[in-house]
């Protein structure tokens, strides 16, 4: 069983693995190849996929995973839900997306485009509060899908939640399966917040390993 720790103790846990030479665009890669494996696992005959990106690092696994997706010859679109990326691995794994013919959209409304799978890269552990207006667009957009017969991949937890507390904002993902990283967040189990996550996986990203623990 993986343990569970917050999202100040997961942030520790990155930077000690990033010292110890696990980088953090290494860890990035890996969050977003863990999670593509396992939507290839539960949508076998994946032909169009859905990014919902936000503009932090989770929307910069979404990139990675929009990357290996279409170099498999996945139709791929990806929505820039809030803007261009903020940080430094997101612009970097945004950029390598030119490689491949994943399409990268801006405009809500305009996203849809008949996916088999959506995926929830909206936000990860950084949110806290309630979704704004282009967020709750965004989860509006991902619940429609999810309607139409999508299935939704949250990536770390569904966007709308709180990591540590598990308050659930209005509007929050519905997700069919959480694939979360390293280690579960309190999320995860709370009341509130547990139906939000569909099937709870927890993706080994090697930094168990690059902290010198012992493999369970
Ligand atoms: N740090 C690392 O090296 C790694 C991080 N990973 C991913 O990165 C995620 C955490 O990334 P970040 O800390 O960049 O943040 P997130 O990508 O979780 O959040 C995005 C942004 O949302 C903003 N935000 C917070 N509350 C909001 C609200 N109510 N409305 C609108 N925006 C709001 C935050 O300021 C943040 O800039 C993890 O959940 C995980 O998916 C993974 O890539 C593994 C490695
Ligand atoms: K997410």
């Amino acid at each position: 069983m993986a343990k569970t720790v917050t999202a100040a103790e997961m942030k520790e846990r990155e930077r000690a693995a990033n010292e110890a030479g696990l980088l953090y665009i290494q860890m990035m890669e890996n969050a977003g190849r863990a999670a593509y494996a396992e939507l290839k696992r539960r949508v076998p005959a994946l032909r169009r996929l859905l990014i919902v990106a936000g503009k932090g690092n989770n929307g910069g696994d979404g990139f990675v995973m929009a990357r290996v997706a279409a170099k498999e010859g996945v139709q791929v679109r990806v929505l820039l839900a809030e803007g261009e990326p903020k940080t430094a691995d997101a612009k970097t794994n945004l950029a390598r997306l030119a490689e491949t013919a994943a399409e990268v959209v801006r405009d809500t409304e305009q996203a849809a485009f008949g996916a088999d799978a959506v995926v929830d890269a909206l936000y990860g552990t950084g949110f806290h509060g309630e979704l704004r207006p282009g967020g709750a667009a965004a989860c509006a957009l991902m619940g429609r899908e999810r309607e139409r017969g999508a299935f939704v991949l949250a990536l770390d937890l569904p966007s709308g939640v709180s990591a540590d507390s598990g308050e659930v904002a209005e509007g929050a993902v519905q997700a069919d399966a959480t694939v979360t990283f390293d280690c579960t967040k309190p999320l995860h189990f709370a009341k509130a917040s547990k139906p939000f996550c569909g099937a709870l996986v927890c993706a080994d990203i090697g930094i168990g390993k690059a902290l010198g623990e012992r493999e369970t």
